[in-house]
């Protein structure tokens, strides 16, 4: 399966904020027994990087990423660590340019037709769509992506169980990304069979609305 393919697959994309790495191994079974071998790994916290590296060796079958990647400097770091893909929260041309040029796929924040402009003329087919709720939620994007129809979207920001139908169910959507199911408190609590259980409820939900 190609990456799109799998972020299709999931449907959720767990977005999480390590700040110890020694809560990468045991979030990443938590995730894996939940039903996502799946992570978007923000470059928010400076255990990023040896998380990422963790993550992709324990379980080289799980779909590791890198988020909030500002710098080509995090690009080059997040994949000698093992990450599979990258995403930004905006669109920057430079690290999409070398994302391109070095192969590795990646997803640029999109919110105006401008950004999606660019995307597409780099030949690009999934973007993120961040904040997604205070950007416009899905009523933005089916607006937006309407002249724009080779282009699919990662939905991010606000997104939970109580909203995903709503993006899941339009066709312009491969896959959303949030943090619900990995919260920040709950890693911290070492509460993951929590995150398991919530990770089993996402992964019914997208079933529920895929069928
Ligand atoms: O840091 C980045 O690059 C981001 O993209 C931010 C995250 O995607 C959102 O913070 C997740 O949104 P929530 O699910 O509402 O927590």
């Amino acid at each position: 399966m190609t990456i799109n393919e799998q972020f299709k697959e999931y449907g959720v994309v767990p977005v999480v904020v390590l700040n110890d790495a020694k809560d990468a191994l045991p979030l990443a079974k938590a995730l894996v027994e939940g039903g996502l071998a799946c992570a978007e790994v923000t470059f928010r916290t400076d255990a990023a990087e040896e998380s990422i590296r963790l993550m992709s060796e324990a379980y080289p079958e799980m779909l590791v990423g890198a988020g909030t990647v500002l710098t080509i400097d995090q690009v080059n770091r997040a994949v000698k660590a093992g990450a599979k893909f990258i995403v930004s929260p905006g669109f920057d041309p430079e690290i999409v340019d070398y994302c391109l040029e070095n192969n590795i796929p990646v997803l640029p924040g999109c919110i105006t037709p401008s950004e999606v402009a660019q995307a597409v003329k780099r030949g690009l087919k999934v973007v993120k769509f961040f904040p997604a709720e205070q950007a416009g939620g899905i009523a933005m994007i089916k607006a937006m992506a309407a002249p724009y129809t080779m282009v699919k979207f990662m939905p991010t920001g606000g997104i939970n169980t109580k909203n995903l139908a709503d993006y899941l169910s339009c066709d312009k959507i491969l896959c959303c990304g949030g943090s619900w199911m990995v919260k920040g408190d709950m890693i911290k609590a070492g509460e993951f069979d929590k995150i398991t259980a919530m990770t089993k409820e996402a992964v019914a939900k997208v079933k529920e609305i895929r069928g």
